[in-house]
């Protein structure tokens, strides 16, 4: 029997509110989860997740079969006078001139503003740049709570059930205390902070793994340059512990929905705020380079153009485990060969239907029949183990490309295939 806690309000249903609503039901709260997208709520009220997140289609039933989890269309139908905290999921997408684009935000604050009950805090839960709680304090008649989500996709309930830290900021310490204390259960590190900070920690923790990822994403294309193994590099540079071994793994570039818009947000804040945050720009213009240096390698597989050659892809989600495809290097590189004039089939154990400009098939081996040079473009572990002397025998070429350093060379060789991996030694 699940007891009943606090009464809560999640508005988006998307990775972060679905997983926070059923993750917090899972946790014995009471939780109505609000969408705009009515269709996506009756599917959800039917028990039907769309988005790939082990553990959360199970969640999800498993608080609407209890019945402390419902969903409803529309923000004003997820408050009632005994709401105790209102999340705030909602998107916070890259404006035309980088910043996050708040209107989400504030159109949900305006809908719901007048309606919450005292002793009520907002949370957002929606990467907001910082400021973001106290420029808009004055829309809702309660606190509002900077409670920035970390999870990842692929692993977000997970991560959810096992943060690393919990962050709660604001101008009123009870109410930040509060939403904290829903979390107790977890047992996670909870900073306390002013709203600000708050929001800072969540850009700060982005935008550093991004520089992370440019870093050593250049260290690979130096390797390649003076004949040394990134893989040999990053293994030696991980063991020291004030660098860490993760986030060393170069691809081709960061993307998915979160790292490249937060990291054009903070880039405008600091610009806003008079602060020239070179660094920071530099990273994302590796970034952008990091795909061209792919395009470029695959290129040179097609014998230096690739009009009008047929090319094999392996990947198309931002990474493994995840059907996500916002802000894919993978689709980006794509659309890249399709304007260059190349013949792209597509192949991603995660995604079917179509895509604009080509062939999505859903058997790797149509995807390499034909192919002068193959690309994978996601680590899915499936790829590894591919029957290579029969991707050998379909392709008309023997380039593979393999941005993800997934594949192991010598099975590759074996099967008469030459392989091409960012920084190693091939
Ligand atoms: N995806 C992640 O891994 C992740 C992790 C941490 C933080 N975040 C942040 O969380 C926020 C949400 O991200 P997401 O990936 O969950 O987005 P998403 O696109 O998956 O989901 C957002 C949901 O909000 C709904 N929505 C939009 N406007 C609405 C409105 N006015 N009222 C009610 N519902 C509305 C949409 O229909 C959608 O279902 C963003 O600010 C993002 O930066 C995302
Ligand atoms: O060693 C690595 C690790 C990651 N990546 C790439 O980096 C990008 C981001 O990966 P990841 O951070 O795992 O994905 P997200 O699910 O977008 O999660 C990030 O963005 C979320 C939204 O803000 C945060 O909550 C998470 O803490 C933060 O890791 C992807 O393109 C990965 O392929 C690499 O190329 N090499």
């Amino acid at each position: 029997m699940v007891r009943l806690q606090r009464k809560i309000a999640v508005v988006g249903t998307g990775y972060v509110g679905l997983t926070t609503g059923a993750c917090l039901a899972a946790l014995g709260h009471h939780v109505v989860c609000a969408d705009i997208d009515a269709n996506k709520v009756d599917r959800l009220g039917r028990g039907h997740v769309d988005i790939l997140e082990p553990g959360l289609d199970e969640l999800v039933n498993r608080g609407l079969t209890a019945g402390n989890l419902e969903f409803v269309v529309g923000a004003t139908n997820a408050v009632s006078p005994e709401t105790e905290v209102l999340f705030l999921c909602v998107p916070t997408p890259m404006g035309a001139d980088g910043s996050a684009d708040l209107r989400a935000v504030e159109s949900v604050l305006a809908e719901v503003g007048d309606m919450l009950p005292s002793g009520c805090a907002v949370a957002t839960k929606s990467t907001v740049p910082v400021g973001t709680a106290d420029r808009l304090r004055h829309m809702v008649n309660v606190p509002i709570v900077a409670n920035p989500e970390f999870l990842r996709e692929g692993s977000a309930v997970d991560d959810f059930l096992h943060p690393d830290r919990i962050v709660v900021g604001s101008a009123d310490r009870e109410a930040a205390q509060r939403v904290g204390d829903l979390y107790a259960a977890l047992q996670a590190p909870t900073l306390v902070l002013d709203a600000a900070s708050a929001e800072m920690v969540k850009y700060a923790a982005n935008c550093f793994l991004a520089v992370k990822l440019s870093y050593v994403n250049a260290i690979a294309q130096l390797c390649d340059r003076v004949g040394a193994d990134v893989r040999e590099v990053t293994e030696g540079m991980g063991l020291d512990p004030r660098i860490g071994r993760s986030f060393l793994k170069p691809g081709p570039g960061w993307g998915g929905s979160c790292l490249p818009k937060d990291t054009n947000a903070l880039l405008h804040v600091a610009e806003q705020a008079g602060l020239d945050f070179a660094l920071l720009r530099s990273a994302i213009e590796q970034n952008v380079r990091q795909q061209e240096d792919v395009i470029d390698r695959i290129r040179q597989a097609c014998d230096g153009t690739v009009r009008g050659a047929r090319i094999g892809l392996l990947g198309l989600a931002f990474k493994a485990g995840t059907n996500d495809l916002r802000d894919s290097p993978a689709i980006g590189i794509a659309n890249a060969l399709v304007a260059e004039g190349a013949e792209i089939t597509a192949h991603d154990p995660a995604i079917t239907g179509e895509l604009p400009g080509m062939r999505l098939v859903d058997d790797p081996y149509e995807a390499v029949k034909g192919a002068i040079a193959v690309v994978v473009l996601t680590e899915w572990p499936e790829f590894r183990t591919l029957d290579w002397t029969k991707v050998a025998e379909l392709m008309d070429g023997f380039t593979v490309v393999d941005t993800r350093d997934l594949l192991d060379g010598d099975d590759l060789a074996r099967a008469g295939l030459r392989w091409k991996a960012i920084g190693r030694r091939c």
